[in-house]
Formats: C-alpha cells, structure tokens, sequence
C-alpha cells in the first residue's frame, strides 16, 4: 500500500542573525542554511493498517506527511503509495486518498460544510446513492445535521472538526492521513469518531494517524512509528513500547503541605504548578501505586488526585533520553 525508501527533505532558509552587527550584514547578503527534517527515512504499510506516526515538534511529521500526501517534493528517496508516486501523479493520487489535517481547513470560511461536501461530490465524482448513504450515516453518528448548515465561520472547533472529517471520508478514500483528528472534540463525539475510524479500518481503509492523544494511540494504532530529528528511532507495536518503558502512570495531586522536587523514590516531578500542587510520574515498578497513594497522604495530606496513562509526549521523551532501552 505505501512503501517508503530512503525518503530525505532538505530545507534550505535564510539564516537569522541575533546580534546588530549580523542582522545588519545580513541586509547586504542573507547567507543560507541547510535544515535537514527527514533523513533517509525508509518503512512500509501494509492495507488495512493503522498507524500512528508520533514524534516531538520539529521532528519531521508534517514534512514526512506532506510527501506522503504529494503537497512536498522529497529532496531524494521514493515513495510508492498505492501504486502511485504522490507528488507526481498527483491528481490521480488525490482521488483515492483522504486527509484531515486540524491546523488546516478542507471547507469554505464563508459557505455552509453541506454546500461544500455536494461540491467534493461533483469533484470526486460520487454517485448520488453512495454520496446520500455516506452523508446520512456520517450526520446522524457526529451529530452535525444542523450544524453542518450554519456558515463554517460561525462554527465551534469540534464542530468544524467534525464537518473536516465528513469531508476527507465522502468520496470512499482508501488510504486516510489523519492530523490530530479528534482535536477539541468533546468526550462522546470522540469516541464515535473513533468508532467510526475503526469501522472504516475494519473496512480495509489504510490510517497513517499523527496525534498527541495518547487516547488515539491507544484506541485505534496497533503500530506506532516514531520520527526524531527527521529519523525513525521506533517501529513497531504499541504494546512493544509501552512494555520497554515499563509501567508508568502520570498523577495530578494536590497536598495539604508543600511538595520537594522529589517526593518519594519511583516517583519524578513533571510539572510543579503550585507549591503543593504538582504532575507526577510514577514508576509502578519501583512504587505500586496503593504504597504511593498511603505514603503520599501520610507524609503531604492528599487533597485532590488524578491518575491518568502516561501523556504521550513523556513517553516519547523517556524514548529519546534512552530510557526505553531501545535496541
Ligand atoms: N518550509 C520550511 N522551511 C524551512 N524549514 C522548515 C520548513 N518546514 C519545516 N521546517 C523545519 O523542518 C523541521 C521538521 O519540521 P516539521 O514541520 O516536519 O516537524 P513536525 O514533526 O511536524 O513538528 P510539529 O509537531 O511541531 O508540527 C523543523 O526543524 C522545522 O523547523
């Protein structure tokens, strides 16, 4: 379905000064820069995969993504997604993939996401029984039969988000890049977009999903490629990663005393947000989690507490500092 080999891109920029002495030089003769954002990057998809392509920001996702997707040109390296190469055969291409990418609108400021879906129908060439089948049934799970008449301007973030995602899937795409795709929806419309992902999956629809949703990870990728400085240092499954980074939990307490920067062994600090407030990461290995709540609320006073997965960018960041024993 994709088979990606030795994929690079290269930026070259203007180089910034920082001090008056550069900025001024810089007026006469702007020296450039080379920005390497994917570096030979070589894996392959097969159909009905689902994917989640992580990595921190800068990392190369949307570089990668836009190559996959034909917007890019790589400097060097292949691409070969459902048999075609993106950024050559482009309009063949498109016909046959969907995107929805959160930063990045698919509908009209000005005209209602209903007038905008009959205009992908006349487009893609949709016959009338398949697009009526697929609107109806996308409307009634995401609940937009009102919303998607009002003009897109005036709609909420998760209800926009909701109409992006009835636009990529109208014409019946095969292989969908998704972008943060469940971004500011609330709890229920995310899990029936979820739902309806994994339909759509079970269907034999290829995802290549990029999210910071550990959620998304979790509910819908069984595979996850990880992308750091425009390098693959992770692919495989889910499960595999979690399981080299052992069992770890993050905590959000709040005590009746102040908190030191480390409260107790197995247990670092995250974030402080108060004195006695702080995001936690516990090594259950080291500290079960019933030892961790009794120590806690005997040494500081637990007042408050939330125990949630482990946010995705600390397990990404405990997999670049070395801790995920990688081989
Ligand atoms: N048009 C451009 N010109 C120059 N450099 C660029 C350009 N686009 C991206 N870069 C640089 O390439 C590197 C990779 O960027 P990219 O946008 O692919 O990362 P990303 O993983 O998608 O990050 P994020 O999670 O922040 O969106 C970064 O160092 C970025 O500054």
């Amino acid at each position: 379905m994709i088979e990606v080999s030795n994929l690079s891109k290269t930026y070259m920029t203007h180089e910034r000064g920082h001090s008056l002495r550069e900025i001024t030089a810089n007026l006469i003769r702007r020296p450039m820069k080379e920005v390497q954002a994917v570096k030979e990057i070589s894996f392959s998809v097969g159909q009905g995969e689902m994917v989640a392509f992580l990595g921190p920001n800068g990392a190369g996702k949307s570089t990668t993504l836009k190559m996959l997707t034909g917007v890019l040109h790589p400097t060097s390296g292949e691409v070969k997604a459902l048999g075609l190469t993106p950024w050559k055969q482009r309009s063949e291409y498109v016909k046959r993939i969907g995107a929805v990418f959160g930063q990045k609108s698919q509908l009209l400021w000005d005209i209602p996401p209903v007038d905008a879906f009959y205009m992908n129908k006349a487009i893609y060439g949709v016959p009338d029984r398949d697009y009526i089948r697929t609107l109806d049934r996308l409307t009634t799970l995401l609940e937009v039969g009102d919303v998607m008449r009002k003009p897109t301007r005036q709609l909420s973030l998760g209800e926009r988000m909701k109409c992006e995602f009835i636009m990529a899937m109208l014409h019946g795409p095969e292989l969908v890049f998704l972008d943060e795709p469940t971004i500011g929806l609330d709890v229920i419309a995310k899990e029936n977009v979820r739902d309806f992902i994994r339909d759509m999956n079970r269907q034999g629809v290829t995802f290549i999903l990029t999210t910071h949703d550990l959620d998304d990870v979790e509910m819908l990728a069984e595979r996850v490629i990880v992308i750091n400085q425009g390098e693959i240092v992770f692919d495989d499954g889910l499960n595999v990663l979690r399981g080299r980074l052992g069992e770890k939990k993050a905590v959000r307490v709040t005590t009746d005393i102040p908190l030191p920067d480390m409260p107790m062994p197995g247990v670092a600090m995250i974030k402080r947000i108060h004195e006695s407030e702080a995001e936690l990461e516990i090594d259950l290995e080291i500290t079960p989690l019933k030892g961790f709540i009794r120590y806690f609320n005997e040494t500081y006073g637990i007042r408050d507490m939330s125990i949630e997965p482990l946010p995705i960018e600390v397990v990404m960041k405990e997999l670049y500092i070395g801790s995920a024993k990688l081989p």
